[in-house]
């Protein structure tokens, strides 16, 4: 029987195998941020141990950082974060992009910019989102703060193999229909749990027909439906974003590199555990109405009303959300009055993702009562955007132009959301709290964003005005 290219990538790194008992595996490439690993290095000092490899081991500053002034870090629990790393990363050789550093950003956005991320990779980080970069074709996770531990002191992991689920986009998506519209569906539809203990990889024509930002805004939701990872196996789309890349392969190496990574795909009589299977030509823009990633509905329908749905767990879960969220079921969703619009973190703070909003924002205003943050997912990507007078587009529409980090995604740096306000945010969770304690969250694609925040409550590119 065939095999899934999950699992070759896994078996290409198993170091130790011993009947029940999980595999030891080998770690390619170890991200590092501030949140999850001091007390790793803690741990690691304790016990006398020291880096194993820290030349496969790259560390970025992304979660506390300051979005407005970057000489300024006012919180004192975020200084100690960041300089803690600093201090972890000087005292092991690791390399660190700090605050100001041309190659800081989201540890998802910055690494793939830097050609770190290759098909074929087995790649940890103590971050959930970690899946992101399994758009590539490695298998990508986030790992615990005591694996981060273990694979700081060994470079291997100790973990069971996951199991495979497959999810297919048959088919072409309709105009205005993105690749984040295309995760909240999926995970809509399989709920939160629908990708518990596997990897999800994601096939069919539309998502092929992605490019590598949009394909990683699709990895990067697969936690969202609990998946440990999601991934693409690697293609033309993949090798030539690649190709020139600091840390991608040159010359020969470059050949030998692309002809293994032509061989990461799963064969045709692999079984996958679970299969699921969506049109996308039924897709139309989403937005979350609830307070998980599978609350969600096509921006064109109502809030759902809880009585109305058939399993007790969901309808518990629906009352409390929209308890929570202050929305009466039957609302149409466009009826929802927004007072602000985040657009960025590692689902949605790519190049792609500014142009996107940008084109939508050129000439026109953001509602007065709306507050818009922009905030790139790195620097590279800030650059970029200026390079390209994106910045420009955003502030004469009345957007706020920001240094890239984590920001309004999480609130673990000043850019929260107050309590009671309410956000269309191109983030990738919409737990209660998660933007601010009370704040409300709605999520959703950068045009529906950009639109939202034109016409002031949660609107679809189509509803603007020519
Ligand atoms: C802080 C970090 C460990 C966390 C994660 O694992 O995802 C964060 O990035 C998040 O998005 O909630
Ligand atoms: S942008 Fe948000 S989801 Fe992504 S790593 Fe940062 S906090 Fe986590």
């Amino acid at each position: 029987m065939g095999q899934t290219l999950a699992h070759k990538i896994w078996e290409r790194h198993v170091v130790h195998r011993a009947a029940g008992r999980p595999d030891l595996i080998y770690v390619d490439l170890h991200l590092l941020h501030e949140v999850s690993s001091p007390q790793a290095f803690a741990g690691l000092r304790a016990a006398g141990l020291t880096v194993r490899r820290p030349d496969l081991t790259i560390a970025t500053e992304d979660h506390n950082v300051p979005t407005d002034d970057v000489d300024v870090i006012a919180d004192p629990l975020s200084r100690t974060q960041l300089e803690t790393l600093r201090a972890n990363c000087a005292g092991s050789g690791i390399r660190i992009h700090s605050l100001k550093d041309p190659d800081q950003g989201i540890v998802h956005v910055m690494a793939p910019q830097l050609g770190l991320v290759q098909p074929g990779m087995a790649i940890v980080c103590g971050d959930s989102h970690t899946a992101t970069l399994g758009a590539f074709g490695a298998l990508a996770f986030g790992i615990g703060t005591s694996e981060v531990e273990h694979v700081l002191a060994t470079q291997t992991l100790s973990s069971t193999p996951f199991r495979t689920m497959s999810v297919t986009i048959d088919g072409a998506l309709g105009p205005g229909v993105t690749a984040k519209d295309v995760i909240l569906a999926v995970i809509a539809e399989i709920g939160t749990g629908g990708g518990q203990g596997h990897v999800i990889e994601y096939r069919g024509e539309a998502i092929r027909a992605l490019s590598m930002e949009g394909r990683m805004t699709v990895c990067n939701m697969s936690v969202e439906a609990g998946a440990r990872a999601g991934m693409i196996s690697p293609d033309e789309t993949t090798f030539a974003y690649l190709k020139g890349r600091p840390h991608a392969p040159e010359g020969a190496v470059w050949d030998e590199a692309l002809a293994y990574w032509k061989t990461l795909r799963t064969d045709d009589d692999a079984v996958f555990d679970k299969e699921v299977v969506i049109d996308a030509a039924s897709l139309t823009p989403f937005a979350t109405w609830g307070t998980n990633p599978a609350q969600g509905a096509p921006l064109h329908t109502r809030v759902p009303d809880p009585a109305d749905l058939p399993d007790p767990a969901e309808r518990d879960a629906a009352e409390k959300a929209l308890a929570y969220m202050d929305l009466a079921p039957g609302t149409p969703l466009k009826d929802i009055r927004i007072d602000t619009v985040f657009l960025g973190s590692c689902t949605n703070g790519r190049i792609e993702d500014l142009r996107a909003a940008a084109a939508l924002l050129r000439g026109r205003r953001v509602a007065d009562h709306v507050r818009m943050l922009v905030v790139p997912g790195s620097v590279k990507i800030k650059l970029q955007a200026e390079q390209e007078g994106l910045d420009r587009v955003f502030t004469a529409a009345g957007a706020e132009w920001r240094h890239p980090g984590c920001s309004m995604c999480q609130g673990m740096n000043p850019d929260r959301l107050p309590a009671g306000h309410r956000s269309a945010s191109t983030s990738n969770r919409n737990f209660e709290g998660r933007q601010g304690k009370g704040a409300r969250t709605h999520l959703v694609s950068p045009p529906v964003a950009a639109a939202t925040a034109v016409l002031g409550r949660l609107s679809a590119p189509s509803d603007l005005p020519a």
